[in-house]
C-alpha cells in the first residue's frame, strides 16, 4: 500500500507575539523601518481558500483534498480586521488591499469593504480600498462591491487563450467568465481596472502579445509579473522566469512603447505607455529588478499574523494582541498598546528579500520555511 507523503504545508508558520512597550504613549505618528521606509500599504488576506489551483501558487498535488485549510474560528472577524486596519492607519497606512486565497470566497466581503471605507486617516480621509481577485465570481459581485465603496479592482488573468488559461488555473475554469468579470467591474465603475498576468517562460509567454493586444485601447492597465519564488511549494526555477525587459521588447517590436514616470515611491510596477496613445502597461520585476528600496507594504494574514515581506519566514501574532493569548496569560490589549506594539514591530523591520536573492543571506532565507502566496495574498 502506498503512503501519502505529507509535505510541510500546513499554516503553522513560525510566529511570535509582539511585545507591548512600557511607554505606549511615545509611539511615533509615522514610524519608519531600519531602512527609513514608512508604512503606506496594508494588504489583508481574508481567506486561505481558493477555487483555482494556479500551478505557480497552489499546486494541486499539495493543495488537495487532504490539505487542512483554516477553520472559521481561526479567521479574524470583520470587526477585528477593521480595528487592526484603524490602528495601522494611525501609523501611516493610506491604501488597503483585500486579497487571499480568493477574497470573494469570504462570505459578505462587501460588508468588510463598507466597514473599512468608514475608517478615516488623521487628515479625515477614507483609505484607498482595492481588491485583487481571480475574477471568477466578479461578475456577480461587482455592483455590490462598488455600492460598498470599493475604489477599484485588480483581476489576475494569465492567458487569453481558453485552453492555456484552463491549464494555468488547473481547475478547467473558462477565460470567458473572467472576461465577463472584468467587463462587470468596468461597468460598475471599479476602475481603473488592472489585470495582472504572471509570466512563466515556456508556459504562457506566448500569451504576452495576445493579452497586450486584447487590452490595448480599453483603459484596462495590463501588468506582467515575473514568476516569483514565494513559498516552498511551487517548484520555482530561475529558468522559468522571463525577465520583464524581454516582455517589453516583445511588445515594443510590434507596438512602440515609452517609459512613464512612477506615480509614487515604492510602486511595484514600472509603467510604460504605447506611443500611439492606446494606454499603458506595467511590469513587476521582483526577480530582475528588485524594488525593496522603497517597500512600504505590510501584510496581515486571515488569522491575524503580520508579515513584513512577501518572502517572510516569521510572522507577528497580532491576533494574540487583539484577542488575548491564554497560553501566555496575555489579556487583550488596548488600542494604544496595539498601536505601540505595531509601531515597534515596523521600526525593527529590515526585510529586503528580493535584493538579497542570490546572496548568502538570501539563500539562507530561501532554505527556511516561508509563507505561501495563497496564505499571504501576493
Ligand atoms: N516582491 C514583491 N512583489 C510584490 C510586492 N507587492 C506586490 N507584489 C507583486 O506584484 C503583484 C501585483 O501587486 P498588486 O496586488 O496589483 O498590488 P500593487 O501593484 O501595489 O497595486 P496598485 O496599487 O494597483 O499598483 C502581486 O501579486 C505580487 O505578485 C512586494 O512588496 N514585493
Ligand atoms: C495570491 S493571489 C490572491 C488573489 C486572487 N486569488 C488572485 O489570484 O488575484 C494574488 C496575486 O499573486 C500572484 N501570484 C501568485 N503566485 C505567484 C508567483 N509565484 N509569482 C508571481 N505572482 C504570483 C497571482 O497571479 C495574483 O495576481
Ligand atoms: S493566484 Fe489567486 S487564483 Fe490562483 S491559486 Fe493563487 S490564490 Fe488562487
Ligand atoms: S521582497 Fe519583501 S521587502 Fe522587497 S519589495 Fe517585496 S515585500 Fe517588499
Amino acid at each position: 500500500m502506498s503512503e501519502r507523503i505529507i509535505p510541510i504545508v500546513d499554516h503553522h508558520y513560525a510566529t511570535s507575539v509582539p511585545s507591548v512597550p512600557a511607554d505606549t504613549g511615545s509611539a511615533p505618528q509615522q514610524p519608519t523601518d531600519r531602512f527609513h521606509r514608512p508604512l503606506h500599504d496594508l494588504r489583508i488576506s481574508v481567506t486561505d481558500r481558493c477555487n483555482f489551483r494556479c500551478t505557480y501558487c497552489m499546486p494541486k498535488e499539495i493543495f488537495d483534498k487532504h490539505y487542512e485549510f483554516l477553520s472559521h474560528a481561526d479567521l479574524l472577524s470583520f470587526e477585528e480586521i477593521t480595528r487592526a486596519a484603524r490602528i495601522f492607519m494611525s501609523l501611516g497606512v493610506r491604501k488597503i488591499r483585500l486579497t487571499g486565497g480568493e477574497p470573494l470566497l469570504r462570505k459578505n466581503l462587501e460588508r468588510l469593504v463598507e466597514m473599512l471605507h468608514g475608517l478615516r486617516t488623521p487628515e479625515g480621509l477614507a483609505p484607498e480600498l482595492t481588491l485583487t481577485t481571480n475574477g471568477s465570481i466578479l461578475a456577480r459581485k461587482a455592483t455590490l462591491l462598488k455600492e460598498a465603496r470599493l475604489d477599484r479592482v485588480t483581476v489576475s488573468l494569465d492567458a487569453l487563450d481558453d485552453a492555456a488559461f484552463r491549464q494555468m488555473n488547473d481547475v478547467d475554469f473558462p477565460v470567458a467568465e473572467v472576461l465577463r468579470g472584468i467587463d462587470a467591474a468596468l461597468a460598475a465603475g471599479l476602475g481603473p481596472v488592472k489585470v495582472n498576468m504572471v509570466v512563466k517562460r515556456g508556459t504562457n509567454d506566448a500569451q504576452i502579445l495576445p493579452m497586450a493586444e486584447h487590452f490595448r485601447g480599453t483603459g484596462v492597465v495590463l501588468r506582467f509579473i515575473e514568476y516569483m519564488d514565494v513559498g516552498n511549494t511551487n517548484g520555482w526555477r530561475m529558468d522559468e522566469v522571463l525577465p520583464s525587459q524581454q516582455v517589453i521588447d516583445r511588445i515594443h517590436a510590434v507596438h512602440a512603447l515609452h517609459p512613464l514616470e512612477p506615480h509614487s515611491a515604492g510602486e511595484t510596477a514600472q509603467r510604460w505607455a504605447y506611443d500611439d496613445g492606446a494606454g499603458e502597461i506595467g511590469v513587476i520585476s521582483s526577480v530582475t529588478r528588485a524594488f525593496c528600496g522603497d517597500c512600504n507594504r505590510a501584510r496581515l494574514s486571515m488569522e491575524g499574523k503580520l508579515y513584513l515581506c512577501l518572502f517572510a519566514t516569521h510572522g507577528h501574532d497580532v491576533r494574540a494582541l487583539l484577542r488575548g493569548d491564554p497560553r501566555s496569560g496575555l489579556a487583550p490589549v488596548s488600542d494604544e498598546q496595539l498601536r505601540a506594539a505595531l509601531a515597534q514591530v515596523w521600526t525593527a523591520r529590515d526585510d529586503r528579500y528580493s535584493l538579497l536573492r542570490g546572496t548568502a543571506a538570501g539563500l539562507a532565507q530561501r532554505a527556511e520555511r516561508r509563507v505561501e502566496m495563497s496564505y499571504i495574498g501576493g
